[in-house]
């Protein structure tokens, strides 16, 4: 057994920077994760969810501030087997098994789970003797899934886990990680699936260009920017009014039919009730996660 850590915090960042030349791919990072959270890193393709992985890792290094992991820098948790880390890339050998492979990963580390625990655990027993360059996407990433809980570790940093995963196995992917977490493990994953985030993490931190923009509950990040969406058939006003009254971005006008996203839903409906006797259907929704994504990181440079 790894002995288990005391730490306050699981991962803390501070002050964490990285630019590759003139890219600042993580731009003031501060972040604390307790034990035992659930945490999922969303963001927009470049936000900056990789890098901050990496640095989690120890892969990199930060141009100023600090990581560190259960209060270690992170290479000597990752070295104690507190931390396993399923990445995008990681390589799969030529003829081995999965088996042997989980077993190669078992010999370097001090204290492995069993290999048959391990492929339990992940779900793959079945999976066992197969060649691992003979895997379909999917499988090869609940192979890599395996890998990282080789060290039976308290932290698991997962980036994208659930790419080139169909519906089923993606549904088998987060009940083995249910299983996981179950006994009080922090997991941090990256990820551009906003159902994912809303239906495994506790916590999401919502990464921009290098920066946290929200942080919080499912909950919390939707209430924060409270997007509504007010539609109407409006058979009265011309589209030139309408832009004028609401401006432009996030209304659409297709014949009578209008769709206005806005953080005022109750103004936006005063002002089409007060202009507009004519109008009628009128629905106002509440933001879905989606829309809260998009309204957060809409504007982002890249
Ligand atoms: N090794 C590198 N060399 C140069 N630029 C890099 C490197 N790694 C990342 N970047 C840049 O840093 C920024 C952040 O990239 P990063 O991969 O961390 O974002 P991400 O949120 O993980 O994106 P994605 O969702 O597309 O994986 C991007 O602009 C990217 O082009």
């Amino acid at each position: 057994m790894t002995e288990r850590p005391t730490a306050p915090h699981a991962v803390r960042l501070a002050g964490l920077r990285k630019s590759y030349g003139e890219t600042v791919a993580v731009d003031g990072v501060d972040l604390e994760i307790a034990p035992g959270e659930i945490v999922a890193l969303l963001g927009p393709n470049g936000a900056g969810k990789s890098t901050t992985v990496e640095l989690i890792l120890g892969l990199s290094r930060p141009d100023a501030g600090t990581v560190t992991v259960f209060g270690r820098p992170p290479r000597a948790a990752v070295d104690a087997g507190m931390v396993g880390a399923m990445l995008q890339d990681g390589a799969m050998l030529e003829d081995a098994t999965v088996g042997e492979l989980v077993a190669l990963f078992a010999s370097v580390h001090r204290h492995p789970l069993a290999v048959d625990e391990v492929l339990e655990r992940a779900g793959i027993a079945d999976l066992a003797g197969r060649r691992a360059t003979e895997l379909s996407g999917g499988q090869t990433q609940r192979v890599r899934f395996a890998l990282a809980l080789v060290p039976d570790p308290d932290l698991v940093i997962l980036d994208e886990p659930t790419v080139a995963m169909d519906v089923a196995t993606r549904r088998e992917f987060w009940a083995a990680m249910r299983r996981f977490v179950a006994a009080g493990r922090t997991v941090l994953f990256a990820t551009h699936y906003l159902d994912e985030a809303d239906g495994f993490a506790d916590r999401i931190v919502l990464l921009r260009d290098g920066r946290v923009v929200a942080d919080g509950t499912p909950r919390h990040v939707k209430s924060i920017v409270a997007v509504r969406t007010v539609r109407a058939t409006v058979p009265d006003l011309s589209a030139d009014v309408l832009h004028e009254l609401f401006g432009t971005d996030g209304v659409s006008v297709d014949g009578a039919d209008v769709r206005i996203r806005t953080a005022d839903g109750d103004g936006v409906l005063r002002t089409l009730l007060a202009r507009s006797p004519q109008a009628h259907d009128i629905e106002v929704t509440g933001a879905g996660l989606e829309e809260a994504f998009l309204s957060i990181t809409e504007g982002s440079a890249r």
